[in-house]
């Protein structure tokens, strides 16, 4: 059967969900298509759950920072707690009831299957075709991807996944992967009572951020009790009588639970790409300032390849639908001050440029960096953490910012609108700031850019 629509949009996760809703909200006649869970990865398996542990991680933390500044307190971790909270609180037990019925109030036709493009402004799901008048969104996300690794498809391995939807904290788990999905859930784990190792192939946690961050986070890990290998590579995995066993080139690593958070692939598979001239086997569908991926096709998300993060999907969102509409203040993608935070304690927050991505860009750089435990309210709350911030020194504007520390996504907000908006840095260096804040870091870290 065939049937006409203004604009069909393949995938609701947060920015599908958003675009269908808007242009429903439009007037437009909108058919939402989702094969899965309508929100997509993060509320169900993604941001929302691994955030409650996190949460509950931070409160058990934080109880054992009692001794050294207060008195006792005795703590008994019970992740059933924290479990029972994402399947009642975040998930409804995974069922996305609610929010399909959002949806459809708000005008849209929902349509549960699996879509496939079968050529220009046209979807193909289960049986039914969809032409669309004004085009095809596509926000089909990403799945998590396994390394290459000899064993390792044979064995009851766990992903962001099946970890979300544990119901106790497992005694011990290697965690292949020290990027955010598999720094956050390393920590969290350790601070239920979970033996960790985490098994990374780069030089330190974190790798794409400042690398003080992530060498940071390594001794705040040792600290911890978590076991972190760098520079490793994994020969097999094998599982027999509940136990993985993890080989590397000079040693064998044991647990109870795998946890492969090593990347993400593009839910590309049978989504008829090719149909539209567009490579199924590419990384991220190539788009344009106005999410333009083709004639009558967008394409917003993970799959825009600007980063995996909830906020930019949304982004992507208004962008996309203000050009759908043809709007003619419609903005167009600017991707200068992405900010991003690992909700790691201490926090990772960063916007725009790194220092190695500044000189990369040919800039003239000048860098200023300032310890968190050096700041007044830093040494009050023994944080540990850092600020640096990245100038381009011939315009006098930061173009990157970094700040790790217990409220390092919070802070990061000002730094955010500084490389957004391109305040001078001598009018950041003019402001006050309050007294003892960790902001203040912020401004001897400006301050350490003449040093
Ligand atoms: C453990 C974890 C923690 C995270 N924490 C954070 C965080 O703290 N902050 C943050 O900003 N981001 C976080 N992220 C990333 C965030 O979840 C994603 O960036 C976000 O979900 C945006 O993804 P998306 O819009 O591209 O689509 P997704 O959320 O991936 O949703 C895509 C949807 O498309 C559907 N779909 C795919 N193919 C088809 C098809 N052919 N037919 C029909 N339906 C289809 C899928 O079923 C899915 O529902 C986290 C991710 C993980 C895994
Ligand atoms: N707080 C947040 O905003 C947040 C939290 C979690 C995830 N996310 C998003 O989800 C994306 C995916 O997260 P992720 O952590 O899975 O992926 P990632 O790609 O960011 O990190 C994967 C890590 O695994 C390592 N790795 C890959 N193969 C390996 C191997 N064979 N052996 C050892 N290590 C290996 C990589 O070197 C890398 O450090 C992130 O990039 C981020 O955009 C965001």
């Amino acid at each position: 059967m065939t049937t006409t629509c203004d604009v069909v949009v393949v995938g609701l996760g947060p920015g599908g969900e958003a675009t269908a809703t808007q242009l429903a909200g439009a007037g437009l006649d909108v058919v939402g298509i989702d094969e899965r869970l309508v929100g997509g990865e993060c509320p169900y398996y993604g941001c929302i759950p691994s955030k409650m542990i996190i949460r509950a991680a931070d409160a058990l933390a934080e109880a054992g920072r009692v001794p050294d500044l207060a008195g006792t307190v005795e703590v008994r971790p019970d992740f059933a707690v924290v479990a029972r909270r994402i399947s009642e609180e975040a998930t409804d037990g995974w069922d996305d009831q609610v929010a399909v019925d959002r949806l459809v109030d708000a005008g849209v036709r929902f349509v549960r299957g699996h879509a496939r493009l079968s050529g220009p402004r046209t979807v193909e799901v289960g049986g039914e075709v969809f032409e669309a008048r004004r085009g095809v969104v596509l926000n089909p996300g990403t799945s998590p991807s396994a390394p290459p690794v000899d064993g390792l498809a044979d064995t009851p391995y766990w992903t962001n996944r099946e970890v979300l939807r544990a119901e106790s904290a497992p005694a011990s788990m290697v965690v292949i992967g020290g990027g955010p999905i598999g720094a956050e859930l390393a920590q969290a784990f350790s601070r239920f009572g979970t033996r960790i190792t985490v098994l990374e192939r780069g030089p330190r946690l974190l790798g794409p951020e400042e690398p003080e961050t992530g060498d940071l986070l390594g001794s705040v890990f040792a600290a911890e009790g978590i076991q972190v290998l760098t520079d490793v590579d994994i020969q097999q995995v094998s599982y027999a009588e509940g136990r993985f066993s993890v080989r590397l080139a000079d040693q064998t690593v044991e647990a109870e639970k795998l946890l492969v958070a090593a990347g993400r692939r593009p839910n590309f598979d049978d989504l008829g790409l090719e149909t539209v001239g567009l490579d199924p086997a590419a990384h991220s569908i190539e788009v344009d300032d106005r999410m333009r991926a083709g004639e009558g096709l967008w394409a917003i998300g993970d799959v825009a390849g600007h980063g995996a993060w909830t906020h930019l999907s949304m982004y992507q969102s208004a962008i996309c639908v203000a050009d759908v509409l043809a709007q003619d203040d419609a903005p167009r993608a600017d991707y200068r001050a992405v900010p991003h935070v690992t909700f790691t304690d201490p926090e990772v927050g960063g916007v725009g440029m790194t220092e190695q991505q500044a000189r990369d860009a040919g800039l003239r750089v000048r860098v200023g960096t300032q310890d968190m435990a050096a700041n007044s309210r830093g040494w009050i709350n023994r944080a540990q953490g850092l600020v640096k911030v990245v100038e381009d020194a011939d315009r006098g504007v930061l173009v990157g910012a970094t700040v790790m520390g217990p409220t390092g996504g919070d802070v990061l907000g000002m730094l955010t609108t500084a490389v957004h908006a391109e305040i001078p840095t001598a009018t950041l260096r003019s402001m006050i700031y309050a007294y003892p804040t960790m902001h203040r870091a912020v401004e001897e870290a400006l301050k350490d850019l003449d040093a």
